[in-house]
């Protein structure tokens, strides 16, 4: 199983590469990786585990926080509602979004970060992300809310970009613009 061992911190070149799409059907190998990063996630939030074995929790991770450049992501988020949004997923894409944005107003944490990076990141209120499951299946969804803020931050992973690069340099806590709070 994966633990904090596995996660490659700031200054790694990994995390500033860009990710390679998937060669579908997966490999074997992909498959694992794939499969051992969703249950590092669950296990993050589970009090036992993570106690047991030292995890920071997370609500999501991308495989170049593993130096895997390569195209999977696992979110494993309950919303508002307390809908889980469990995925683990191979070549995800946003094919549209909103023109509306908004923002964590505890701002954002990765696990690739051993430090507090304070202040509020910009991401799409709504997005339509592309991508093929661990069955093999095509996925469309539809995503609002924590779920589609974990999404923009681990696509973000596969594209070599950490949630602190969108952080407003000047004045870390200005408002976006057209942008709504998520408490
Ligand atoms: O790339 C994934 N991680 O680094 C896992 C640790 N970060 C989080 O769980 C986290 C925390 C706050 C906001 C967002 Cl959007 C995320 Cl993703
Ligand atoms: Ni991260």
């Amino acid at each position: 199983m994966l633990t904090m061992e596995h996660i490659v911190r700031e200054g790694h070149p990994a995390l500033r590469e860009p990710a390679a799409e998937v060669t579908l059907p997966p490999s074997e190998d992909d498959l694992h990786t794939l499969r051992s990063m969703i249950e590092f996630v669950m296990n993050s939030q589970n009090p036992e585990m993570a106690a047991e074995y030292g995890l920071r929790p997370g609500i999501g991770l991308a495989a170049p926080q593993l130096g895997v450049q390569k195209r999977m992501i696992a979110v494993h988020v309950y919303d508002k509602d307390g809908t889980l949004h469990s995925y683990a997923l191979f070549n995800p894409k946003i094919v549209s979004h909103s023109v509306e944005r908004t923002y964590l107003t505890t701002g954002e944490g990765c696990l690739s970060v051993d430090r507090d990076v304070p202040g509020y990141v910009p991401r799409y209120a709504r997005i339509t992300v592309k991508a093929v499951s661990l069955e093999g299946e095509e996925v469309k969804l539809r995503l609002k809310g924590l779920p589609a803020i974990v999404f923009q931050h681990e696509i973000d992973h596969l594209n070599g970009v950490m949630f602190y690069d969108h952080i407003n340099k000047d004045d870390p806590f200005a408002v976006p613009e057209h942008a709504a709070p998520l408490e």
